[in-house]
């Protein structure tokens, strides 16, 4: 083992009286925590509370300015990351950390000779991780490209990684952010698995469900404060909400039925062929009437990018196109680089990646918010921009979506995960737009703001907008749409109304089988359909 408990009943990690400020904003508070061994133990709280920046210094990223921690009950400073890990801790980022063009098992070994463990014979450490792999259920070709790989088996390596460093504490901030439900149930067999055989596993997600589904413990952290740990078997998610926000919290859409118009986007045999050749659509067609919210279930990588993309008007460089697009009856080109026209044609697009596309990570929240929209007449000042106008405007946006903190100047980089979507949401509903393009709207985002973004989507929608929800949220999908249509390799799959929609019937088309088409004995059930595992991006 890496660490060296102090005692075997000692608690995996204690922290006390943990403090970190960044300039005037104290991320946290004399923090106090107590996770005991062989425990999942689950860190909730708002964006912006302060989660990762506990974690960061658990993890030896951050060094506290004031406090304690105790690893197995022994005092210990956690200087840096190297330190950490001969600690025996492991964390799993939201982003992961692996080098793309590395293989699988280069990214295993990379580092690991630092960590005061011998470099090993690459035999040796093949041997390691096939043992690990097969152990753990963690399957992954130790010779793919990293690049190679689904998001879901990205982080199966990232895991991997750690449990070669031997690590006995494991720390996953949002795992499931990026994974099909197929993929999270697989996780949560796995850290059940590492549960069971002593290893302690802390979990920060926004997703109350998976705190009630997995963990033993739940802590609650408010604005930089720890105001709760409880057994999660003693608590439900009404509380856990009020605990998290502060007030009542609605865990469900409310929205009366729509009532659809005239169509604002139509689509009509559109197919992409990208640059390597492959095909990603294969002839879309689909209606979005004014009014009315289509929500495209999918596992990612089946086609959805691809699609926001070009109607966002920025479809890959040199990628073929073919087929029609016409919104309010005019048609729009498919070909060439025209997000800025597109949004002036009143296409408003939150990308699924809002730290590749949605914003410019080292500009001001208030660059961030006019970005695309700057030549917007209310920003122009003769031949110049008008900065104040647009740090106005920003500051206002910014207060209405509860932006924190709700400070312009600030680099979008130094906000919290999900207040940097809310940023991006923030700039795009705004500018009531005819058509809003919206991919995974809530990644990372509290359940508080889940609300009011969720809500401001059936406002527009009430106000007679249309909009595209692309989610790998199931739940999210079936509480906002008014239709669902199911994506699979590059096709749409079926269609289904919400109410009519069960999980089982979605999961199937999701694997690219209609079992309205099937015949009973050749049915695919979700827990075995291949394609919710197994997606490549
Ligand atoms: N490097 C930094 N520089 C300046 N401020 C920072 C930095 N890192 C975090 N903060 C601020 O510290 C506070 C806590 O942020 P943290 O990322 O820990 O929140 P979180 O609870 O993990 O949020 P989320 O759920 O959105 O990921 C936020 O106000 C954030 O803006």
């Amino acid at each position: 083992m890496a660490s060296t408990p102090g005692t075997d009943t000692a608690p995996a990690i204690e922290l006390r009286g943990i403090s970190k400020a960044f300039g005037p904003v104290q991320a946290n508070k004399g923090i106090d925590l107590v996770v005991p061994r062989g425990t999942i133990h689950g860190i909730i709280g708002e964006n912006g509370a302060g989660k990762s920046t506990l974690m960061s210094i658990l993890y030896g990223f951050y060094r506290p300015d004031a406090g304690e921690i105790l690893i197995g009950g022994k005092p210990t400073a956690i200087t840096d990351s190297q330190t950490a890990i001969r600690s025996g801790i492991g964390m799993v980022f939201q982003h992961f950390k692996l080098v793309q063009n590395f293989t699988v098992l280069e990214n295993v070994i990379l580092g690991a000779e630092d960590g005061g463990l011998l470099r090993p014979s690459l035999s040796r450490a093949r041997g390691e991780l096939k043992r690990l792999a097969s152990e753990y259920e963690l399957q992954v070709d130790p010779d793919a490209l990293v690049e190679e790989l689904s998001v879901g088996h990205q982080q199966r390596v990232e895991i991997l990684k750690a449990l070669y460093r031997q690590a006995d504490i494991l720390i996953l901030d949002e795992p499931t952010g990026v994974l099909t439900p197929a993929e999270a149930d697989h996780l949560f067999r796995i850290l059940r698995g590492l549960r069971d055989e002593g290893k302690t596993i802390i979990l920060i997600t926004h997703k109350l469900r998976e705190i009630m589904e997995i963990t033993d413990n739940v802590s609650v952290m408010r604005r930089g404060e720890m105001v709760a740990s409880v057994k999660t078997r003693e608590t439900n998610p009404t509380q856990l909400a009020e605990l998290m926000v502060g007030r009542k919290v609605l865990l469900r859409v409310d929205k009366a039925p729509a009532q659809p118009g005239a169509p604002i986007l139509s689509v009509r045999g559109l197919r992409m062929v990208d640059t390597a050749g492959v095909e990603r659509l294969r002839g879309i067609d689909l209606d979005i009437h004014a009014g009315e919210i289509l929500g495209i279930a999918g596992v990612s990588g089946n086609g959805q990018t691809q699609l926001l993309e070009i109607l966002g008007g920025y479809p890959e460089k040199g990628a073929r196109l073919e087929g029609t697009v016409t919104l309010n009856g005019q048609p729009l080109p498919l070909t060439g680089s025209d997000a800025r026209a597109r949004r002036q044609a009143g296409v408003g697009h939150v990308p699924e990646d809002r730290q590749v596309e949605g914003l410019i990570m080292d500009f001001a929240a208030w660059e961030n918010v006019a970005f695309g929209y700057h030549d917007a007449p209310e920003f122009q000042n003769g031949l110049l921009m008008d900065n104040a106008a647009i740090r106005a405007d920003a500051a206002g946006k910014m207060q209405r979506f509860d932006v924190r903190p709700p400070n312009p100047e600030l680099a979008a980089k130094n906000f919290s995960g999900g207040n940097q979507q809310k940023i991006v949401v923030a700039r795009e509903v705004e500018r009531n737009p005819d058509l809003l393009l919206i991919g995974q709207p809530t990644r990372g985002v509290d359940i508080g703001a889940i609300e009011f973004i969720h809500k401001r989507i059936v406002e527009l929608r009430d106000a007679g907008k249309a909009v595209l929800l692309v989610s790998v949220e199931l739940d999210e999908i079936t509480a906002l749409s008014d239709r669902i249509a199911v994506m699979f390799d590059g096709r749409i799959m079926g269609e289904r109304l919400p109410d009519q929609a069960t999980v089982a019937d979605l999961g199937c088309l999701m694997a690219g089988v209609d079992p309205a088409t099937t015949a009973p004995e050749d049915a695919i059930t979700p827990a075995t359909a291949p394609g919710l595992d197994e997606g490549v991006r």
